[in-house]
């Protein structure tokens, strides 16, 4: 009898990948089936993404309470009572996925196709209690990451910290440093680290700082260092001359960027790559600013980048008895000699960076009522060192501090998470927040973002402006 032998499989078929478990995962969350993910969850990960539409499991078990007539219709419902009904246990039951997921990693400001992360899609679907979900895994997350990159930094140098790190934190596997942008010429928020995991947390690729890098961010990094210009235009955009060479991407980091050219033009400063630095629709944010913390005259004042010279103009209308001012960019230096500001009575401007010159003025014993913050290009980390080693050394004990809120501000989560955040740290620096709420201009209608690179501002509808003081 003549013997069927079993024939070699093709190469190709045997290539075919056969696990289903991140489709399953994905189906699981779709349909806010817990035991099944909690199964699943065991042999597969929380940090998958569909191929085709970027969803995470968390936009998966989202996205599913859109639209969810098919499920009023299982469950029999009909009438508007029983479809509110059904809305509500669509929410609830999407929490508690949205739940159990981040207490198996999942990934809080994931991007997906759409450009949206999974806080994003809770919020256009106005799924509030999942919404408060998101906030408060990202605040873990980033107050997290935050802990451990002061811990980088006192471990010492680079090499030694990762070292030091990965045998120090045990089940730990610390990324490199988060990167919350306040105006880093188009950033805005929250992490900047691809697959960095802390603990149970896996820190996301910042949706900003991807944007960035689509730019072409780091172009310049072998270019030589140049002289900085100030190129003046006029009303019809035509600039004076630039007699240096221009870096072409000056907003990797402040470093960079105070080496780059940058443009006064009417109601903007703008650098090389056209990044908005400055723009004066921000003219009622410095305005209260100015006005929250030199409150009355004689006041000691000090603002760190001056930038247009907005809010110098502001704090200088209230009459202090002295105003500092920290500039470290040299073209902006050139406008403060051009525009007056050294000669104004009760005027010091202090040239160079805030890191530089503040350790001075702490040696020299100077006491301040007001102290405000705006730079640019530099992220959370400046901040956070601004306020936790300088606005404490300086400040009066019944003084205010108070700085651009600019943090995540490309996205409603990441500006919510990030409000929290510096509420926290500021607490454990000693000091209480309070918010002013300013609505902001629709932007987009307004053609504000006309000319400029990246709009540093999302769609957030209201600026959160704090004014900090020292608790008790
Ligand atoms: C957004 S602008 C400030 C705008 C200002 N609030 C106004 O009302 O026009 C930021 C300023 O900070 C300056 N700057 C950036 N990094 C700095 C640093 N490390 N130290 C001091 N100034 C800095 C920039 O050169 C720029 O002039």
């Amino acid at each position: 009898m003549p013997t069927v032998q079993p024939q070699a499989e093709p190469v190709a078929a045997m290539a075919i990948d056969t696990d289903t478990t991140n489709d399953e995962i994905l189906l699981a969350a779709t349909n806010h089936d817990v035991d099944v993910l909690r199964k699943l969850l065991k042999v597969g990960s929380a940090k998958i993404q569909d191929p085709d539409t970027g969803f995470s499991p968390l936009h998966a078990a989202i996205a599913s309470c859109e639209g969810d007539e098919d499920l009023t219709e299982d469950a029999g419902l009909d009438g508007e009572g029983d479809a509110l009904h059904s809305d509500a246990l669509a929410e609830e039951s999407a929490l508690a996925t949205v739940k159990l997921l981040f207490e198996n990693g999942a990934i809080w400001n994931e991007l997906d196709k759409n450009d949206e992360t999974p806080g994003c899609l809770a919020l256009r679907l106005g799924l509030k209690s999942v919404y408060e979900e998101i906030v408060s895994a990202g605040v873990r997350a980033e107050m997290l990451f935050g802990r451990l990159d002061a811990f980088m930094a006192l471990a010492g140098d680079d090499d030694q910290e990762e070292e030091q790190d990965d045998e120090a934190i045990d089940g730990f596997e610390p990324g490199p440093p988060s990167h919350a942008g306040l105006r880093p010429g188009g950033s805005a928020n929250a992490t900047g680290v691809e697959g960095a995991e802390v603990g149970g947390f896996e820190l996301a690729p910042n949706p900003s700082y991807k944007i960035e890098d689509e730019a072409g961010k780091g172009a310049q990094q072998d270019a030589e260092p140049t002289v900085p210009t100030l190129v003046q235009t006029n009303e019809d955009g035509e600039e004076s001359k630039a007699t240096e060479p221009v870096l072409t991407n000056p907003n990797v980091n402040n470093e960079d960027y105070l080496k780059s050219e940058l443009t006064y033009s009417g109601d903007r400063l703008l650098d090389s790559d056209k990044n908005a630095v400055m723009m004066d629709w921000e003219t009622e944010i410095m305005k209260i600013s100015a006005d929250q913390l030199s409150a009355k005259p004689g006041l000691r004042t000090m603002n760190v980048g001056h930038g247009m010279g907005i809010v110098d103009s502001m704090f200088v209308a209230n009459s202090p008895a002295m105003h500092h001012i920290i500039e470290a960019h040299p073209a902006v230096i050139k406008r403060l000699h051009e525009t007056g500001w050294y000669e104004k009575p009760n005027v010091t401007i202090h040239e160079g960076r805030w890191q530089d010159v503040l350790p001075r003025l702490v040696e020299e014993g100077v006491v301040l009522d007001g102290i405000y913050y705006d730079t640019y290009a530099e992220d959370y980390k400046d901040l956070k060192e601004f306020f936790t080693e300088y606005v404490i050394a300086l400040l009066e004990k019944d003084g205010k501090f108070g700085f651009y809120n600019g943090l995540g501000a490309d996205r409603q989560i990441c500006y919510d998470v990030y409000t929290k955040v510096v509420e926290l740290d500021l607490f454990d620096a000693g000091m209480d927040v309070e918010w002013t709420d300013i609505a902001v201009p629709d932007l987009k209608s307004r053609d504000e973002w006309n000319g400029v690179r990246y709009p540093y501002w999302g769609t957030i509808a209201t600026y959160r402006l704090p004014t900090c003081k020292f608790v008790g």
